[in-house]
């Protein structure tokens, strides 16, 4: 069972159930990304334990602030040696180039850079409060623009928008997609979802899913299923 275009979101709020987890897989099953919650919870300690499992780890902190705050935050996370990190395409160009130029020093042991457009959980009537009156897809494809100009290596996009991404912006650009949701399981709070094989079928590079497998009744068992529906 290799696959590892799965990037399991590890969002538990227990470092030992998290890593209890982690140890029931093989690092060439999928890779790993934690958030927000785990590393304001457990901090860098956390990345360490997980890269001694031999796991690929994608930080995901969705950096976005001043050029200089992005710069400095991207490449603490190089230090770290993460496989992928994550800042906000909203952000700007010039924060972009900045975070991509904090990389150049770690040549081609950088970490990937990618950035998010438009989160996976915001429809266009969402986007509308914000005073953005085009549909999401629209404004995914400007900020991946953005992010093309700035250098970086790819975006977080819903599945919904990645064929649009591929023909515009070519193979080498990555696609990190969230929102996905094997069929019958709960959207969440996720608005722009597709199935695992729709995704891969519209040019996903990377899948990312987190409740249909940290909160399944047996989370090995759901990994399984989805490779299996990769496979099919
Ligand atoms: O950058 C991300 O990973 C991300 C971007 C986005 O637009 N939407 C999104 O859901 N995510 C993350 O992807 C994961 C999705 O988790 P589930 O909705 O549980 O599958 C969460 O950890 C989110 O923080």
């Amino acid at each position: 069972m290799t696959d590892k275009s799965i990037v399991v979101a590890l969002d538990y709020d227990n470092k030992a159930d998290a890593l209890t987890f982690i140890d029931k897989l093989d690092p060439n099953m999928c890779r790993l990304k934690i958030g927000k919650e785990m590393f304001t919870l457990f901090g860098p300690q956390l990345v360490k334990d997980i890269h001694n499992r031999d796991f690929d780890l994608f930080l995901d902190l969705k950096f976005h602030d001043i050029p200089n705050t992005v710069a400095k935050a991207v490449a603490a996370a190089a230090e770290l040696g993460v496989w992928m990190t994550n800042v906000h395409a909203s952000g700007g160009l010039a924060m972009m180039q900045a975070a991509k130029k904090a990389l150049q020093p770690y040549g081609k042991d950088a970490p990937l850079l990618i950035a998010v457009t438009v989160l996976t959980s915001m429809s266009d009537e969402d986007l509308a409060l914000l005073g953005i009156n085009v549909p999401a897809f629209e404004h995914v494809l400007r900020l991946a623009k953005l992010t093309h100009q700035a250098g970086l290596d790819g975006v977080v996009c819903s599945a919904q928008e990645a064929k649009l991404l591929k023909s515009s912006f070519g193979k080498g650009f990555t696609l990190v997609t969230p929102g996905i949701r094997p069929a019958g399981s709960d959207a969440g709070d996720q608005h722009r979802v597709m199935t695992p094989p729709q995704a891969i079928a519209a040019g996903s590079d990377y899948l990312v899913i987190g409740r249909p497998i940290t909160k399944a009744a047996d989370p090995l068992a759901a990994l399984t299923a989805i490779h299996q529906s990769l496979q099919a």
